[in-house]
């Protein structure tokens, strides 16, 4: 088709071109109904069609005059992820955000939920969002000084770890003008104070991330103190004197002059359910050390054991959980194996078996980076299982046994779930369940205290299966007191049974 047109104008008959006629017929609707000229608003549309390329050179000079600046006129520090100076910058980062910061993460929130959300809690359906800022470099002043802080090599991975907090996890670089990094360490120092201030109620507990490749901080725990763990009195205070004392400053210069390795090992033994892991939780909490959780069925190989405990910073709880289930060196996979699952109790404990050896876990207790001021805790449910050299002093200085409850723990238990501190009566609670915890004076609970461990067989039952009859009867002391008998008397039988017990249609059955 012809891209010629005829047309008739005043009578003349003109041959014209369409992009000249459109030209002429945006001029005539431009001059009638605004001052422009096309022709100037031509230049405007290649003005316009010109920025996106002048905008690209701007930015590479940018670049090139930023990378030349920071060369030879800035000072930067560079912290690695997982590192936890880095967790401390973060911290301090994001509480000091602008007011009208703009960007975030959502994530639904993996802790604990609202815990003034009563009926959240019980039914467990709906989580809350956790909104946490989100930036990949930021400029700020702080003492006057302009800082920028950048993240390097983001992964998004590291949004689908439960303790990623928005930003962080990864290389951090805070950078400033000058020639000295002495601002920076000044800002680092700050941050740090900011982060143990926030943390003094709590305990961090570090675990290896998902891929097994570095130690992330888990969980963050309220810090839980030590007359909550009950066991043996006297124990318990040898037991801090020990730690106090080897945490003493004295203490590690007078190792360090006599050439003896500054360790300390703990074997905390008994049944599931007496409160290993929870002292340790305590400890860690009573003394401000960070916690780091080594669980060793888990391991894959000495090497990775290896790994774990370089990265392992010194000052800090080692809990070696499960210390039973390290393969026993002497007695070698191919030529024992019956002997072993004879000694380990059955063949669902081969399949826990770890992957570390004897050897490999003595190697990394007794190597260069042990000697630091560490305490390493073991713990384990079946002592005799373990290697005499695991256990001898210098890998284990104190064995600290967690039993059964006796009656005169069941009694400070008591007293601890219903003392008037322990007794929510806020909002929260519905009223009709505060009018039936009218017994919050500490005299009653007292009272009440005693003729409950009355009830309490001695060396029978685990502090966690108490635990377990308090949480049904958590509303009411007096409810909790005189429903004892009849639970004991239930619990005895089933443990002589030993059964299971499980509703069925309504029905109680065993197995
Ligand atoms: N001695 C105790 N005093 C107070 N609470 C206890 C005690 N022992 C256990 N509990 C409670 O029972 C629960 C389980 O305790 P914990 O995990 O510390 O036991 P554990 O000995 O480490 O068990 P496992 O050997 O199975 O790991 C916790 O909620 C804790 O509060």
């Amino acid at each position: 088709m012809s891209l010629l047109h005829h047309t008739h104008l005043n009578g003349e008959r003109f041959l014209i071109d369409p992009w000249n006629h459109g030209t002429g017929i945006m001029r005539a609707v431009l001059t009638r109904f605004t001052d422009l000229d096309v022709t100037h608003a031509g230049s405007l549309i290649a003005i316009v069609g010109a920025a996106p390329a002048g905008w690209r050179l701007l930015r590479s000079a940018w670049y090139e005059a930023y990378s030349w600046i920071r060369q030879f006129f800035v000072a930067s520090v560079t912290v690695p992820g997982g590192d936890p100076v880095n967790s401390n910058l973060i911290k301090w980062l994001v509480s000091h955000r602008p007011r009208h910061h703009r960007a975030f993460t959502g994530r639904t929130e993996m802790g604990r939920g609202d815990a003034t959300d009563r009926a959240a809690s019980l039914k467990k359906t709906r989580r809350s969002v956790q909104y946490a800022p989100h930036w990949d470099s930021r400029w700020f002043f702080h003492h006057g000084r302009l800082f920028v802080a950048s993240r390097d090599n983001f992964s998004s991975s590291a949004m689908s770890d439960p303790a990623y907090e928005g930003v962080g996890g990864e290389q951090l670089t805070i950078s400033c003008f000058g020639w000295s990094i002495e601002p920076i360490q000044n800002l680092i120092e700050v941050a740090r104070e900011f982060a143990d201030r926030q943390t003094q109620y709590f305990v961090i507990i570090y675990g290896r991330d998902r891929y097994g490749m570095s130690w992330q901080p888990k969980t963050r725990k309220p810090i839980r103190l030590l007359d909550t763990v009950h066991f043996d009195d006297t124990v318990k205070q040898e037991l801090l004197n020990d730690i106090r004392k080897y945490l003493d400053p004295r203490t590690q210069r007078r190792y360090q002059s006599r050439s003896m390795p500054y360790r300390r090992g703990y074997l905390f033994y008994g049944p599931p359910g007496t409160g290993k892991s929870s002292l340790s939780t305590a400890l860690a909490g009573e003394f401000g050390l960070d916690l780091y959780e080594v669980k060793i069925p888990s391991i894959a190989s000495d090497s990775d054991l290896e790994q774990m405990f370089q990265e392992i910073p010194p000052q800090c709880i080692v809990l070696l959980e499960d210390i039973d289930a390290v393969w026993i060196e002497r007695t070698s996979r191919s030529h024992s194996p019956d002997r072993r699952s004879e000694r380990s109790g059955g063949s669902d404990r081969e399949n826990s078996r770890a992957n570390c050896t004897l050897s490999g876990l003595l190697n990394v207790l007794d190597g260069v980076g042990s000697q630091e001021g560490r305490i390493v805790i073991m713990t384990t449910n079946k002592p005799e299982l373990l290697d005499p050299a695991l256990v001898r002093p210098g890998r284990v200085d104190m064995k600290v046994f967690l039993g059964n409850i006796t009656p005169a723990s069941a009694e400070q238990m008591f007293v601890r779930m219903f003392s008037p501190d322990e007794m929510v009566t806020s909002d929260t609670i519905p009223s009709s369940i505060q009018q039936r915890s009218h017994v919050v004076d500490l005299d009653d609970i007292r009272d009440l205290a005693r003729n409950f461990a009355k009830a309490i067989p001695d060396n029978v039952f685990t502090p966690s299966q108490l635990q377990g009859f308090f949480q049904l009867h958590l509303d009411s002391a007096d409810d909790a007191a005189n429903g004892i008998t009849s639970w004991v008397e239930k619990e005895l039988e089933r443990q002589a049974n030993s059964s299971f017990e499980f509703l069925e249609n309504g029905v109680v059955k065993r197995v």
